[in-house]
Parts: C-alpha cells; structure tokens; sequence
C-alpha cells in the first residue's frame, strides 16, 4: 500500500498546457478514479504517476519520497492498459510472469507468484492457453495479472474496460472492485465514464482542460456537485438545467420564476444571488414527478418520448419552450406520447448554478 501525493502537477507539450497544476492526495489504500471528457488531461496524468511522461511542473510523491525523475520501474507501481499489452507467442502463464523474468526474478518465485496471481484471478485453468484462444475479459485478466505478480504499491489503470462489451464490462468491474477489497492496495482508475466512476471509487477526481473540478466520495459529488460542469458530468440520465430568473432572495433561500413556473422557493445552500440575476435550476431526472393534472409549482409540457427500461421509464418532455427535460418514474406511471404532463420537483432536491 502506498501514498500518493500530487502537488501543483504540471504538463507542457511545447507551448501547449495540458496539465495545469494539480493537487491530489491519494491516501494508503484508496481506489481512486480519474474521470472527465476525451483530452482533459486524465491519461497524462496516469502516465506521469507512472514514469511514462516527465513531469513539466510540481512535484509527485509516493510514501513521502518525490518520485519526479525516478525510472517507471523504481516507483513500486504497475500498470494495466487499455489495449492489454499481451505477447501472442507467449501463454498466459508466461505473459503474466514476464515481467518478473526480465526483472530476474528466479523462475521458482515467478512460478508462485503467477499462481499466487491465477489463484486471485480465477484463472488457473487458462495458465497454459495462448492469449488467441481467451475472451476479451480474459485476456484482461492477463493483463491484470501481470500487474498482481508485480506486487506493486500502486496499482494504475488506464481506461481497462473500454474494449469490452457491456455486460463483460459490467463483470470485470465487480471483479476490479473485489480485486481492490482483497488486495488493499492503492488504485488509480482512469475512465471516462461516469458509471465506472461512481462504482468503483472511493474518491472521484473529476477533471476539465487540464484542471481538477472537484475531488470527493461518488454521492457527495452526486448531491453537492461544486459546478454545473460535475452536476452535469455524473449521474445518468443527465441532470436538466432549466433557465429562471431570480425573484427575490432571503438569508436562505432564492424566489425564482419563469415563464413556465410561477414563483417558488429554493434553497440557496450559502451561495448568494440577485435579484433579476438569470440562473439554471438543476434538477436530476429521479428528482422530477410529472403529473397527469395540473399541479402547483411545475412546468408545463407535453410527452414527446417513452422508453421503458423494466423497472423505471424514462420520459423525454418537451416544456412550452421548446426545452426537453428528462424524467425518470417508477414502470408503474404510464404516460402517452403526446399527453400533457405537469413536472414539479422537491426544491430541496435542487440545485442553483449561476449563468
Ligand atoms: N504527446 C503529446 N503531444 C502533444 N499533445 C499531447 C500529447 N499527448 C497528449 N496531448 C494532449 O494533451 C491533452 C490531454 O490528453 P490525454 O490523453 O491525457 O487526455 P484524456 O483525458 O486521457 O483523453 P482520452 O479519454 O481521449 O484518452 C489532449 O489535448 C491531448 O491532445
């Protein structure tokens, strides 16, 4: 197990700033996940906490020794990749204890640590096949027991499930996070998608154009998202950002009010606001119950598409604006295209984000 701390990290590709000082504490044990669009900087970042990048500015420790110019092979880390890295002339046995071979480990401790690894993994039986005769999870497998032989302190992944289908996906996501129970081991998880995200981390890093948004447990950053871009970022379907202005303001509380809603309370959670100011009101799609009759302190709008998903139906409304909002209700609530529904939603299930 091992501590990480990234302190004020920068990356330079010429006069391009794709890192742009990033502070990230990542304790003894963690599974932390980096997560944020395509180009925000996630995978260079892993890189650089592995050795595969310089480090342009700050400075990167583990266990308190800075590790900026140390080879990728000193820093006790190993590394699981997108595009698993096996050797087709190899069998698995040997492709997971590669490593340890050209590291000179002797061939009787390489032995009981890939069994040690089969053993972890499930995978005794696949010990002896060529990596053409596996599955895609399996061959993940591999690659992530040539990680495991390693004993490493930290353990990174770059994006592993991306050339998965999605019920394997779903499968060696379970089986990365029993892996983390059993091992205890630090855990970097790069990924772009938000399920993955909230599933496996016990701290999300949510990053934009080279600069950390937020950095917290999945549900703190699914109630308190600290901007419209992580609000919008995690959850699924994606939270709705309906425009309003504000009416009035108290110590606590903001009166907005549109066209489409007549005036009512929200709470403003210490932010403060103006009187005229425009704001969006976000409003997760569980967090809105559209109505058959009319109802106080709602949007109005007509269904304009159904899907039902078995256990809840999601709902596309358009409003009298012309915006959609999303809406998910229990399989039980049938709406028809067409009819007109009235949405309302808790105010304290809300959120107030500044234009
Ligand atoms: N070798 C390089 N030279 C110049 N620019 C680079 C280089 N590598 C990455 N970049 C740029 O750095 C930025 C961050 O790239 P990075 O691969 O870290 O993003 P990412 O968040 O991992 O994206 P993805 O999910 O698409 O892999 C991008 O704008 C990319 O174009």
């Amino acid at each position: 197990m091992a501590h990480v701390n990234l302190s004020s990290i920068q990356k330079s590709y010429g006069s391009a700033n794709v890192i742009k000082g990033v502070d990230i504490e990542i304790n003894d044990g963690e599974f932390v996940v980096f997560v944020g669009p395509s180009g925000c900087g996630k995978s260079t970042l892993l890189r650089m906490i592995a050795g595969l990048e310089t480090i342009s500015g700050g400075e990167l420790s583990i266990d308190g020794n800075v590790v900026n110019n140390l080879e990728p092979k000193d820093r006790g880390i190993a590394m699981v990749f997108q595009s698993y890295a096996i050797f087709p002339h190899m069998t698995v046995g040997e492709n997971v204890g590669f490593g340890l071979k050209i590291s000179g480990v002797d061939a009787k401790e390489t032995e009981q640590r890939v069994n040690e690894a089969a053993e972890i993994l499930k995978m005794k039986h696949l010990l002896h096949r060529r990596p053409s005769q596996l599955s895609g999870g399996q061959r993940q497998r591999v690659a992530i027991g040539r990680a495991i032989v390693r004993h490493p302190k930290v353990f990174l992944f770059d994006e592993p499930l991306s050339n998965l289908d999605a019920s394997l996906r779903m499968d060696m996501r379970m089986e990365i996070a029993k892996l983390h129970k059993q091992l205890g081991a630090t855990m970097i998880y790069v990924t772009h998608d938000q399920v993955e995200a909230m599933t496996l981390a016990d701290k999300i890093v949510v990053l934009k154009d080279g600069l950390v948004q937020q950095v917290g447990a999945p549900m703190e950053l699914f109630h308190n998202p600290a901007n419209r871009f992580v609000a919008s970022f995690l959850g699924s379907p994606s939270m709705n950002f309906i425009p309003v202005q504000v009416a009035d303001v108290k110590d606590d509380a903001v009166l907005v009010e549109s066209d489409e809603l007549s005036p009512v309370w929200i709470p403003s959670r210490g932010k403060s606001y103006t009187k005229g100011q425009n704001v969006e009101l976000g409003i997760r799609p569980q967090y809105i119950e559209p109505h058959h009759e009319r109802h106080a302190n709602s949007f109005s709008g007509h269904i304009v598409l159904t899907e039902r998903l078995g256990t809840e139906t999601v709902l596309e409304i358009k409003l009298l604006n012309g915006q959609s909002v999303i809406a998910c209700v229990s399989q039980d609530e049938v709406f028809d295209i067409g009819e007109e529904a009235s949405l309302s939603f808790d105010p304290e299930c809300v959120h107030i984000f500044a234009e």
